[in-house]
C-alpha cells in the first residue's frame, strides 16, 4: 500500500511544465471513516461502510478495534457494488494493545471505548504520540469513573482498565489544545450509564467543524445530542444514554486531501474536477472552496464534482485558520508562490499536530529561500523566488503534500520521506504524477 520508498529517500516532485488539466478521485475521508468505525463498533446491530478510507490511520483503527474483540469484515456493498467494510459489533474485550501510531482519532478516540471494555487495554505509538496532548481524555475519563494508569503526563503510554461500564455524567475539560477530545467524548457518550455531559472550559476552541462531523453522525446513528447550536449552552454539549443504530453509510471524498489537487490548479493556472464533492458536509476541507478562491482561483460545484479553476495569478491572503487548522500547511505553500503576503492566524495548537507545524513550515519553506516568520498563533508568508532542495517532512503527511505543490512552480524540490502521506493519502505519488499525466 505504501510507495516503495525508504524514509531517508528523497521525491523528486513533478514540475509543472504547464497548467494542470484533471480529474482526480480523491479516497474516502479520514475524518468520517474513523468515526463511522467506532460508532459502528459501539452499535447495537451490524453495519456496512461503503468506501472507506484504506490509510495507515483507519488501518490502525480497524486493526485496534478488533484487538477489542469488534469483527471488521472485507466485503461489497449491500447492494452488491463498491467495496465496503462490514462491522459487526460485539462484547469489548480486554486484555489487548493497541497501537496509535500517530493518529490523533485513535489515540482520542478510544481511550473511551476502552473504558467499557472487559479487561485492560494498553495504548502505545510512535514516538510523536506520547508528545501529543491527551490530558483532557485522560483527565475527563477519570472524573466519568474509569481507571487508567499512565505515567503522570497526561500523555501515551497508558492503559485504560475497562470495567465493562462507565458511570458518565458531566465533565469539564480545557479542549484548546485539541477539538479530539471533545469528540472523543461525544462519541462514546450514548453507553455510558448516565450519557455524558461535556462542558469545554478553555479559552479557545479549534476545529469546530470536526465537532459538528461527531455530532451529526451521533445523530446518524439515533443518538440525542444537544449542543450550543441547538439552542444549549456556550461550549457544552450532551448526549443521553442510548443504544445506537447499525448504519449503511458512505463515506464522502476526503476534502483535505483534495487541497494539494486543487492548489495544483491554482499554482498552474490549471483545472481540477474532484468528483463527488458534497453538496453539504462538516469537512472542514470545504472552506476550500472560498479560500482558494480568495486567493485567485474559481470554482464550481455541478453534478459531476468540483470544478477548480485557477486563473494563473495567486493572490496572498489573512486568514483566522482555527476552524480548519489542517488545511495551514497546503494554504501556506500556495501563499509561498503569492504576488503578495499571508498571514495565517488562530492555529497555535498546530505546534502539537504531526509535528510542530509551524516551525516546520518555516524552516522548510525558508530553507528554499522563502521569508516565512512565526506569531504567536501562526504565520507571516512574504512570497520570493524560491529555489530547489529538500523539503523535510517530519513524517507529517501534509508537509509532504505541500512540498509537492512548490515543486510544482520551483524546479529541484525533493521531497523527504513521501510516503508519510500513506497516513492518511496512501496513492497520494500516483495520483500526483497521474494528475500530470505522468
Ligand atoms: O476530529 C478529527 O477528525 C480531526 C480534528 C482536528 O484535530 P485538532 O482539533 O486536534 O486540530 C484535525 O486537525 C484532525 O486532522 C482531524
Ligand atoms: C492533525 C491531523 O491528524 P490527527 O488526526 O492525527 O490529529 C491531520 O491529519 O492534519
Amino acid at each position: 500500500m505504501a510507495p516503495n520508498t525508504a524514509p531517508t529517500a528523497l521525491w523528486p516532485a513533478p514540475y509543472a511544465s504547464g497548467a494542470v488539466d484533471a480529474t482526480v478521485h480523491v479516497p474516502g475521508s479520514k475524518s468520517v471513516t474513523n468515526r463511522a468505525l467506532v460508532l459502528a463498533a459501539l452499535a447495537s446491530e451490524p453495519g456496512w461502510l461503503r468506501r472507506p478510507l484504506r490509510s495507515r490511520d483507519t488501518l490502525l483503527m480497524a486493526g485496534a478495534l478488533r484487538a477489542m474483540g469488534v469483527e471488521i469484515e472485507e466485503g461489497v456493498g449491500p447492494d452488491g457494488t463498491g467495496e465496503a467494510w462490514r462491522v459487526l459489533p460485539d462484547g469489548l474485550q480486554g486484555p489487548a494493545t493497541v497501537d496509535v501510531g500517530n493518529a490523533g482519532t485513535v489515540m482520542r478516540f478510544l481511550p473511551p471505548v476502552a473504558a467499557l471494555a472487559d479487561g485492560p487495554i494498553r495504548f502505545d505509538g510512535d514516538p510523536r504520540s506520547y508528545e501529543r496532548p491527551l490530558h483532557g481524555v485522560i483527565d475527563a475519563l477519570r472524573q466519568l469513573g474509569a481507571r487508567i494508569d499512565d505515567d503522570g503526563r497526561g500523555a501515551l503510554p497508558l492503559t485504560v482498565h475497562g470495567g465493562g461500564a462507565l458511570d458518565g455524567g458531566p465533565v469539564s475539560i480545557d479542549a484548546s489544545s485539541s477539538s479530539q477530545f471533545v469528540s472523543a467524548l461525544l462519541l462514546s457518550g450514548p453507553r455510558f450509564n448516565q450519557g455524558v455531559e461535556v462542558r469545554h472550559t478553555g479559552a479557545t476552541l479549534p476545529s469546530l467543524p470536526h465537532i459538528r462531523m461527531t455530532v451529526d453522525m451521533l445523530r446518524a446513528v439515533g443518538a440525542q445530542v444537544d449542543t450550543p447550536e441547538s439552542g444549549g449552552e456556550p461550549n457544552v454539549w450532551r448526549v443521553t444514554p442510548g443504544a445506537l443504530l447499525g448504519r449503511d453509510l458512505t463515506v464522502e471524498p476526503d476534502l483535505s486531501n483534495a487541497q494539494p489537487f486543487l492548489a495544483a490548479a491554482l499554482v498552474t493556472g490549471g483545472k481540477v474536477l474532484i468528483p463527488d464533492w458534497p453538496e453539504r458536509t462538516t469537512q472542514p476541507g470545504d472552506r476550500l472552496r472560498e479560500i482558494f478562491t480568495e486567493m485567485g482561483g474559481s470554482c464550481e460545484l455541478t453534478d459531476y464534482g468540483l470544478v477548480f479553476t485557477g486563473s494563473g495569478a495567486v493572490h496572498g491572503i489573512d486568514v483566522d485558520l482555527g476552524d480548519v487548522g489542517e488545511l495551514t500547511p497546503g494554504i501556506a505553500a500556495v501563499a509561498a508562490l503569492a504576488d503578495s503576503p499571508s498571514t495565517l492566524r488562530g492555529v497555535a495548537h498546530l505546534r502539537l499536530h504531526e509535528t510542530d507545524r509551524l516551525a516546520a513550515l518555516t524552516k522548510e519553506i525558508n530553507e528554499l529561500g522563502g521569508d516565512v516568520t512565526e506569531t504567536a498563533d501562526g504565520l507571516h508568508i512574504r512570497p520570493r523566488p524560491l529555489h530547489g532542495g529538500v523539503f523535510h517532512t517530519y513524517d507529517d503527511h501534509r508537509m509532504a503534500t505541500a512540498g509537492a505543490v512548490i515543486g510544482l512552480a520551483v524546479e529541484g524540490v525533493r521531497i523527504e520521506n513521501v510516503a508519510t502521506t500513506a497516513k492518511t493519502l496512501p496513492d497520494f505519488p500516483e495520483l500526483w504524477t497521474g494528475m500530470l499525466g505522468q
